[in-house]
């Protein structure tokens, strides 16, 4: 039984750090205990800083895993033929489990061709319509998941366990990248998902009957106190980058932490919350994706 928090109670801050951290950790021990090299293919166009830090750090977490990782720099001039060639020959290439194309790319590319010339079974970002289907079907056994909802839904699942019948979930954005997938992903664990988005009337209303709510519109503390209801646990997949008084560069989320905080049961901070989940979920991925080719019925 989950016992959730009266609104009187401290929230409980959720640590995205700490929790990736454990995930890593488990993942360097199956790696070790099962002797696999899981392989990693994470592919950067031009030279964006925080694409760069993000593809680094990518790097960084696949070898403290033990996996074989690999990076391909490619100039921001690169045609989209010569990146789907590339594609084709990480498809092929045996060692590799798992290809990620870091995004965005730039103007001259076609983001959705390229994310659909992946192999669905190396698809690590779970962008891939097969992986999308089987998503949206709730054949989840069978997808490679998007990892910022993966490492979200990780995080509520930490505090309401996996069964989410009886809860009111509510997402705000309709991304493919995080907002659709996930409601598919809340909906399979059997909660009652609503998706709201720039053009739905009174959204405060809607999500203040909310026992989950996930914010991911890019729209910096757009969650005020009055969107919430008490004891409700808050995820914020928001990453906005702002000035703060000092007039130095801060990192803020959709939700205004510090009015929607006293009134959570469970809240993730910006920096640190669901953002270093993101990572942690591709090497689950990457790790998952080998093991299926080393036992394809796994
Ligand atoms: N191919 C992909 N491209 C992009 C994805 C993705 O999942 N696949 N997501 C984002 C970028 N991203 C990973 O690629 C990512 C973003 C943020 C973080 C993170 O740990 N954020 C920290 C703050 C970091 C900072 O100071 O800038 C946090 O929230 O604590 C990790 C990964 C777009 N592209």
């Amino acid at each position: 039984m989950t016992i959730a928090p009266s609104s009187s109670d401290k929230p409980r801050i959720l640590d995205g750090k700490r929790t990736a951290s454990a995930l890593v950790d488990e993942v360097r021990e199956t790696v070790e205990r099962e002797g696999l090299t899981p392989g990693l293919a994470v592919v950067l166009v031009g030279d964006d800083p925080a694409s760069q830090v993000y593809v680094r750090n990518k790097g960084r977490r696949a070898e403290a895993c033990g996996f074989l990782s690999r990076q391909y720099d490619l100039p921001a001039t690169t045609t989209q033929a010569d990146l789907l060639a590339l594609i084709e020959s990480l498809n092929s290439d045996p060692d590799i489990h798992g290809i990620l194309v870091q995004l965005p790319l730039p103007a001259q590319i076609d983001a959705d061709r390229v994310i659909q010339a992946i192999a669905p079974d190396k698809d690590v970002d779970g962008f891939h319509y097969l992986n999308v289907g089987r998503l949206a079907t709730g054949t989840i056994d069978a997808a490679l998941l998007p990892c910022t909802p993966k490492g979200a839904l990780h995080l509520i699942e930490q505090v309401l366990g996996a069964d989410l019948s009886g809860k009111r979930a509510v997402v705000i954005g309709r991304s493919n990248i995080v907002g659709k997938p996930m409601a598919s992903l809340l909906l399979a664990r059997n909660a009652t998902v609503t998706v709201i988005h720039s053009r739905t009337p009174s959204p405060a209303e809607i999500c203040r009957q909310a026992d989950i709510v996930v914010a991911a519109v890019g729209v910096p503390g757009l969650v005020t106190g009055d969107w919430i209801k008490p004891g409700a646990v808050v995820i914020d997949v928001g990453i906005n980058r702002v000035e703060g008084e000092d007039g130095k560069g801060k990192l803020v989320g959709d939700v205004d932490f510090d009015a929607v905080a006293p009134l959570a049961s469970a809240i993730t901070p910006v920096p640190g919350g669901v953002g270093p989940m993101t990572i942690a979920m591709l090497m689950h991925n990457t790790l998952q994706a080998a093991r299926r080719r080393s036992a394809p019925s796994s």
